[in-house]
């Protein structure tokens, strides 16, 4: 088996070590030599690993138009020119692995159609969750299911930033950092502690799970850039933690919810335990229960892992995979949750009693108030609701920051229970 591998980056070179460590097990395993024939790269400067060398190319045709690679590994990332690479690939009848979250929750739809026209296979194991299995899984082990529920953590790096700060009290900026160095990070770090990269994750899920093809930029979206210590202090307080949750659910008249969400979640959630740059993912199926996926979900070596064990997977005969209809999701202002709110007031008689007046007037009721001590002028207010409809929440949140004895609402964290 001839590849043609596009990047060498994280994945790439994890791709590459792998194939070198465990080539001898592989080739048993599939009955055949897996050989990396090309890589493409983009830097002529950027010093490479000894296994690329005499591999190095700059130019896309030379591995697309190379009528001996028969399977292309696209591990660039971005949206562009890695979905020109993959239909191109795929067109030419080669078969396509890839990592890219961002092509397959946006393209999927039509990539897959387009490798169903052609017989060939297009895997994106690595796409959610790193090297934990889930997009196999989905699609075979739990096919027989009518699946209700997927919620999870899937982004390693803003669940590594949030484990950081809660354990060693350490800064988010020095965490991304650091996060980043460990290569857990996007090209563009924005897509992960704003919610992208798990909302583009929870789209590729919701492909498979429910059937229905909704575009990452229609999911509601919170990421987690605004959460303090302080937020994570309280919550701890509290008896709770701060995940970065996906969720998505079918409800009774088959509508489609789905969000993504800094939530605070109970010690006994068994998301609570997930920690660093582990993710892990509840999948609710009617036949089955629920069953929890758990692994790195980011990193050189396990995403690696998904990769080659998808290039393996090219040997195994063509699932056909039927499309998927395109659906609206139930507008995030009529859903309902417990809201975690804290915000700055100025310290003056009668400001309580604005901020829950406000509150009230929408139907809102109030599970605690706190009074988090003056800040001079100022004072740090912390509410809970009960579970509340969240579009008055957001209509009362709008009205509150319009008060003049608000300063600024610094975070909104829904509160979950289960
Ligand atoms: N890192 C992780 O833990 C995970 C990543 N992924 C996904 O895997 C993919 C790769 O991620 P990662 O390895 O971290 O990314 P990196 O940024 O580390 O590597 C990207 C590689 O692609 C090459 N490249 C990028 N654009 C071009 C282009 N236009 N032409 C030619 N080469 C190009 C870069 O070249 P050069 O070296 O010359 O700069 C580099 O080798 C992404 O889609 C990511 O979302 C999925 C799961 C986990
Ligand atoms: N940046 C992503 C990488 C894996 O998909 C993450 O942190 O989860
Ligand atoms: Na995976």
């Amino acid at each position: 088996m001839k590849i043609g591998l596009m990047g060498l980056g994280t994945v790439g070179t994890g791709v590459v070590h792998l194939i070198d460590q465990n080539g001898r097990n592989i080739e048993k395993k599939i009955g055949e030599k897996i050989e990396i024939k090309k890589i493409l790269v983009k830097d002529p400067n950027k010093k490479r690993t000894p296994l690329a060398e005499g591999k190095i190319t700059f130019n896309a045709e030379d591995i697309l138009e190379d009528e001996e690679i028969d399977v292309v590994v696209e591990v660039m990332g971005k949206e562009h020119p890695a979905l020109e690479y993959i239909t191109k690939a795929l067109q030419k009848g080669k078969h396509v692995v890839t990592a890219n979250k961002e092509v397959i929750a946006k393209h999927g739809k039509e990539l897959i159609k387009l490798a169903t026209e052609k017989k060939v296979h297009l895997l994106y194991e690595a796409s959610v969750g790193g090297g934990i299995p889930i997009i196999r899984p989905l699609k075979q082990c739990l096919a027989a299911n009518k699946i209700y529920e997927i919620k999870g953590i899937l982004n390693g790096t803003t669940n590594y930033i949030l484990t950081e700060m809660k354990e060693k009290g350490l800064d988010f900026d020095d965490v991304l950092k650091d996060a980043q160095q460990k290569g857990y990070a996007e090209a563009d770090p924005t897509d992960d502690i704003e919610g992208f990269d798990a909302a583009r994750k929870l789209a590729i899920l919701c492909m498979l799970a429910f059937n229905k093809f909704v575009l990452p930029e229609k999911i509601y979206t919170k990421g987690i850039s605004f959460i303090s210590k302080s937020d994570i202090q309280y919550a701890e307080e509290m008896g709770y933690t701060i995940k970065l949750l996906a969720y998505a659910r079918i409800d009774e008249k088959e509508r489609l919810e789905a969000w993504v969400h800094p939530v605070m979640i109970r010690k006994t959630n068994p998301l609570n335990g997930v920690n660093g740059v582990f993710n892990a993912i509840l999948v609710d199926g009617n036949a089955v229960g629920e069953v929890m996926f758990y692994g790195q979900g980011a990193g050189m070596m396990p995403t690696a892992s998904a990769v080659v064990a998808d290039i393996m997977d090219v040997k195994n005969h063509i699932v056909i995979q039927n499309g998927c209809e395109e659906v609206d999701l139930i507008p995030i202002e009529d859903t309902f949750s417990k809201y975690y709110i804290r915000l700055i007031a100025f310290d003056r008689p009668g400001v309580m009693s604005k901020i829950t007046g406000v509150l009230g007037n929408k139907g809102i009721s109030l599970l605690s108030v706190v009074q988090k001590g003056s800040l001079g002028e100022t004072a740090e207010i912390v509410l809970v609701t009960h579970i509340a409809n969240t579009g008055k929440v957001l209509e009362a949140l709008k009205e509150i920051e319009e008060l003049k004895e608000v300063e600024k609402i610094e975070s909104v964290i829904k509160v979950r229970e289960d």
